[in-house]
């Protein structure tokens, strides 16, 4: 009887190990293979089509080296850039690296994600102007600036992008937005009147940081043309999506994202409270929109903002508006308009100061051509704008040494032929725009230069191929507001190069750094006096 017990025994010990050992076993071979396998099956499909790029390490792929090449690039004096305007190689410097090693061309791996760098501009070309939804916006970045910009246009794919991209784009058509010049007259007046006061109030000549005015204006302008409200009204939504999108920058988003999104962690509480404030903000408009309307009948504003609540309302046929929340879509597209919409605009705005301040015969310039364009109180409207040839040259220069958006970013979602490289679904495809903007074989030996007399006589002109110029993106998810961007920005600098005279303040620090855009570090500081 006791030798059967012990045989018993011993058989459930034993089959209990070995069941232990298999499951064991099992979860090491799946941990293995997403964290190794999968990724190194991606990278072998490229490796046969000739790409390569730097060797990545188990568990964590090119990360610890894109960190040690970061630390030794902070290390350095700043000098170590090859132009004042090469910030490219001081924000990104690995991509930069590995670009002179690999071509233009590679492959790198931040732990489970495989990337392609694709600088080349044919094949960049090809990438946005594919159609395929079969291409879209990274899923992960989704996840980590979701707090930020939700499920909106800006993040979104698919059949809800395309039912998002139908609702707002046709708000921003040319003639939508000629009709909006007078509004973004009206608030910059009121920013130049701030200035005026402080110059007169500090003897002839204020030293003025813009870059928090120009936030204010570009805030002011989107708010009236698109939510019928203004940029005090907005303060609050505004003052917590930049707080929300700092935090956000500090934490990183772009290759690596915080390992514990979820925790309750200081950093995460914060953006958790931002995010809620921001929502619960942006109902309240909404729900004086919905009263508003309910008083005024057919008489009621038809602006970005009603057209996104009908739009969530209603859907359109091709797009299931049950399978995301009424308040949800709404928030999430008005949190993008907001962002998009004032953001990049007032950041090139900086700059485009910044660099008329650094080449003060561009400045002189463009205050002539203004004059004799907008003279004797003739009024500042398409036509003028129409006529402004070196301003836009400016404009476009600047945006091809400072783009505030210094990405393209897509998800292959299915094997997808991009020229003539097959990428394999789940590859994350990059392009670098300040390196595609400052190529010498496309843009000549000055590429590094501020010469925008080489925009004189168009883009196809400028360099030799015209898709290798992309401050707005290309194809399909080109940005829908590039209308109402140039046409923001001409207004505001011609009004104020017409006012005033400024030069580059010794308090200016020239340090671009990457919140989500490229924007000046420590601000952009001018010494102004009125003309
Ligand atoms: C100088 C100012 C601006 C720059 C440099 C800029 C640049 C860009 C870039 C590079 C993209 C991504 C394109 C791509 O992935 O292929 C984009 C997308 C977008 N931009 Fe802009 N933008 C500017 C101003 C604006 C303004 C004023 C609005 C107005 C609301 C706006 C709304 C959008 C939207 C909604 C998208 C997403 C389009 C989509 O995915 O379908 N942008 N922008």
């Amino acid at each position: 009887m006791e030798v059967v017990f012990l045989t018993v025994n011993h058989l459930f010990w034993s089959m209990t190990t070995v069941v232990v050992v298999v499951v064991v076993v099992s979860l090491v071979m799946y941990v293995y293979s997403i964290l190794w396998l999968k990724p190194e099956k991606l990278r072998e499909k490229l490796r046969i089509q000739g790409i390569t790029g730097p060797p990545p390490c188990f568990l964590r792929g090119n990360v610890p080296e894109m960190k040690r090449i970061q630390a030794g690039v902070a290390a350095a004096s700043p000098s170590a850039a090859n132009s004042p305007h090469d910030y490219a190689s001081i924000l990104f410097p690995y991509l930069e690296q590995w670009r002179k090693q690999y071509g233009q061309i590679y492959m790198y791996s931040t732990g489970t994600r495989q990337h392609l760098l694709v600088n080349h501009p044919d094949l960049v070309k090809e990438m946005s102007l594919s159609v395929s939804w079969d291409l879209g916006k990274p899923l992960y970045m989704g996840k980590t600036l979701g707090p930020m910009l939700g499920n909106g246009i800006l993040r979104s794919n698919g059949n809800i992008w395309a039912h998002q991209r139908r609702i707002i784009a046709p708000e921003f058509f040319m003639d939508k937005v000629k009709g909006m010049m007078d509004v973004m007259v009206d608030s910059a007046l009121s920013m130049l009147k701030k200035w005026e006061d402080r110059v007169e109030m500090e003897g002839g000549m204020a030293d003025v940081k813009v870059d928090q005015d120009l936030r204010n204006f570009s805030a002011d302008v989107i708010s009236r043309t698109c939510f019928g409200s203004s940029y005090l009204k907005g303060k609050e939504i505004f003052s917590k999506l930049r707080a929300l999108q700092v935090t956000l920058s500090k934490q990183g988003f772009l290759f690596w994202g915080p390992a514990y999104r979820n925790l309750p962690t200081k950093r995460n509480r914060e953006i958790r409270r931002l995010e809620r404030q921001i929502e619960s903000l942006i109902l309240k408009v909404i729900k004086e929109r919905k009263e508003e309307a309910s008083l005024l009948g057919s008489s009621a504003k038809k602006d970005l903002l009603e057209m996104i609540l009908e739009g969530a309302i209603n859907g359109d046929g091709h797009h299931d508006t049950t399978s995301i929340p009424c308040n949800r879509f709404i928030v999430d597209n008005c949190k993008n308009i907001y962002f998009a919409g004032h953001e990049s605009t007032a950041v090139a705005a900086a700059w485009c100061l910044m660099l008329l301040a650094l080449y003060p015969q561009w400045q002189d310039r463009v205050r002539a051509e203004v004059v004799q364009i907008c003279g004797d109180h003739r009024p500042l409207d398409a036509d003028a704008l129409q006529k402004m040839k070196t301003m836009k040259m400016v404009i476009q220069e600047t945006l091809r040494l400072y783009s505030p958006a210094p990405f393209l970013a897509r998800e292959v979602f299915q094997d997808t032929k991009i020229g003539h490289i097959v990428v394999p679904k789940g590859v994350h495809l990059w392009t670098l725009i300040p390196t595609l903007h400052r190529d010498p074989d496309i843009w000549g030996e000055d590429a590094h230069e501020f010469k925008p007399d080489r925009f004189s006589n168009g883009i196809s002109e400028a360099c030799k191929l015209p898709q290798a110029y992309v401050p707005f993106g290309v194809g399909a998810r080109m940005c829908l507001g590039r209308n109402f961007a140039m046409v923001e920005l001409m207004v505001v600098l011609s009004l104020i190069i017409s006012n005033f005279s400024f030069s580059l303040s010794p308090t200016y620090r020239h340090s671009p750094s990457y919140r989500m855009i490229l924007e000046p570090e420590y601000g952009v500081h001018l010494l102004i006096r009125k003309i």
